[in-house]
């Protein structure tokens, strides 16, 4: 693995394998829940959906699924899309099925969707959740915005650039003062989602974004590298933590485009 960054607050961990990149992204989760229990007793994570649940797949083994302090750990998620929660396009099913099933999570600390409302009325709601949690302490508050301070956001990215369900060009990307907001015209199905927003986003302690596969490598160039004033707005570039850390977890296909690659791979 190589593991540079442009300043301490930015860094990408690039790896020869998927095999590696799981071990390496399962000690990074681990250990900043580590650090959040020991510091606030709670460990506050939101999750995504797609590639990124199963590339978390290694928690589930030995040594993490006794060492991580589950109990403590609250479950959100920084996307979801307004199905059913038994249906397969559900972000919350996918976590179930492959994470939250399997380690010994408590069940009230999983804070999922209402989905038998609209978007609208799930994104209000699961604002008015997260507010609770941040009265109660267990979602931490920003100390530049009154926005929550989630531990960790973990973000997928599409080969389109977005990420959670922030999506190029989409009006949402301007969203300023709601903390989660719904769409329903998403250019990937299906069509209704909500998302949390960018200031919530960039208001967390860490936020990793997690891509693989050599199908993303020319999104991957656009979202990190200084390419000058005709870039794309991508929504991946967008995500600059005010005062967090943001680490990016790639492969090497996923990485291969991005100017100094040799260099990041001797690093
Ligand atoms: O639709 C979505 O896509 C992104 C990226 O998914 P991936 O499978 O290409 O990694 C995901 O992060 C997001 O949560 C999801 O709703």
């Amino acid at each position: 693995m190589a593991v540079c960054g442009d300043d301490k607050d930015r860094v990408l961990r690039i790896h020869e394998s998927l095999e590696e990149l799981s071990t390496d992204l399962a000690d990074y989760i681990a250990e900043l829940s580590e650090a959040s229990v020991k510091e606030r007793g709670v460990f506050s994570i939101a999750l995504s959906g797609g590639s990124v649940i199963n590339l978390m797949g290694k928690l589930c083994e030995a040594p993490y699924n006794k060492t991580v302090d589950w109990a403590k750990w609250y479950i959100f998620w920084a996307d979801e899309r307004v199905v059913a929660k038994s249906h397969a396009d559900s972000n919350y099913k996918l976590a179930k099925d492959n994470l939250l099933s399997k380690v010994p999570i408590i069940p009230s600390h999983v804070h999922s969707i209402n989905d038998s409302v609209s978007a609208e009325e799930a994104a209000d709601e699961y604002k008015f959740v997260i507010r609770q949690l941040v009265k109660s302490r267990i979602v931490s508050v920003s100390d530049v915005s009154d926005s929550p301070k989630f531990d960790l956001i973990l973000l997928g990215m599409g080969s389109d650039g977005h990420v959670a369900s922030l999506f190029p060009g989409h009006s949402v990307l301007e969203e300023k003062d709601e903390w989660v907001t719904f769409i329903t015209n998403s250019p990937k199905p299906p069509p209704e989602r909500i998302t949390f927003t960018l200031p919530v986003i960039n208001s967390a302690s860490n936020v990793a974004i997690v891509v693989t596969g050599e199908n993303k490598a020319e999104t991957v160039h656009l979202a990190i590298d200084d390419v000058g004033p005709d870039c794309p707005l991508l929504p991946a570039r967008l995500v600059q933590p005010k005062k967090g850390k943001l680490a990016w977890f790639l492969d090497k296909y996923a990485a291969w485009k991005l100017d100094n690659y040799q260099l990041h791979e001797q690093a």
